[in-house]
């Protein structure tokens, strides 16, 4: 079994959740509501920017060139492939950069990007990698369920979002994590392994909330 296998065993029970999430459930069946959506817009992208500088840190902690390319490869696939969706979706809902920039960080999400970000400041590269695993391959699982769903990935809204998240660059991304995580965990300690489970499950968590932060619109005031 390989070390994301494990990783998996350990989640699944949040996994399955997901996409009972109202929030997951209704995008996937086009009736959410559109200012849930926008909300959670302004949320994802500055969630992202967060996101991208864990990828950076995963730059600064490489030992050698190659290393470097991959994580700055991530870092850009986030800013520049990702974020392209966020961008369609900001022009069709009227989210300006400066909206962005002065609407404040939701609880959730704060608490997120903090502890993603301490991780991979106090740790090294697989515990960089255990800490974007949930944020990448937890919405490939949503994407490959909900381009399933008739009519999801042609919806009128939500469509795009589907087709982003289920596309063939997303889930390169993702596989590359995913095997960057198996090969650089091939032949670590139990102790090692135990707290990549931690990471692991501590951002699943976090995924689940950030769901419900974006339903319920909850800034955590
Ligand atoms: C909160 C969150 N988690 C995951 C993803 C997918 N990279 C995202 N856009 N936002």
């Amino acid at each position: 079994m390989k070390l994301t296998d494990r990783l998996y065993e350990e989640v699944k029970y949040i996994w399955n959740g997901y996409l009972e999430q109202p929030f997951v459930k209704e995008l996937g069946e086009g009736t959410l509501r559109e200012d849930r959506f926008r909300f959670y817009m302004v949320q994802d992208y500055r969630y992202l920017l967060q996101y991208a500088k864990v990828f950076a840190l995963g730059v600064v902690k490489a030992e050698d060139e190659g290393l470097m390319r991959r994580f700055a490869c991530m870092v850009h696939d986030t800013l520049d492939g990702e974020m392209d969706v966020h961008k369609i979706y900001m022009n069709r809902l009227g989210i300006t950069e400066e909206e962005v920039a002065k609407t404040k960080t939701a609880l959730a999400n704060q608490s997120y990007t903090s502890y993603m970000l301490e991780v991979a400041f106090k740790g090294d590269i697989l515990d960089v990698l255990a800490a974007v695993l949930s944020c990448a391959w937890s919405y490939q699982m949503i994407g490959e369920h909900h381009k399933n769903i008739p009519g999801a990935m042609e919806h009128p809204l939500y469509g795009e979002w589907v087709r982003g998240y289920s596309s063939e660059e997303y889930v390169r991304g993702v596989e590359e994590i995913i095997d960057a995580v198996n090969e650089f965990g091939a032949d670590i300690s139990a102790k090692k392994e135990a707290y990549l489970k931690e990471i692991f499950l501590n951002c699943c968590r976090y995924e689940r909330d950030f769901w419900e932060m974006a339903y319920h619109m909850n800034m955590g005031d």
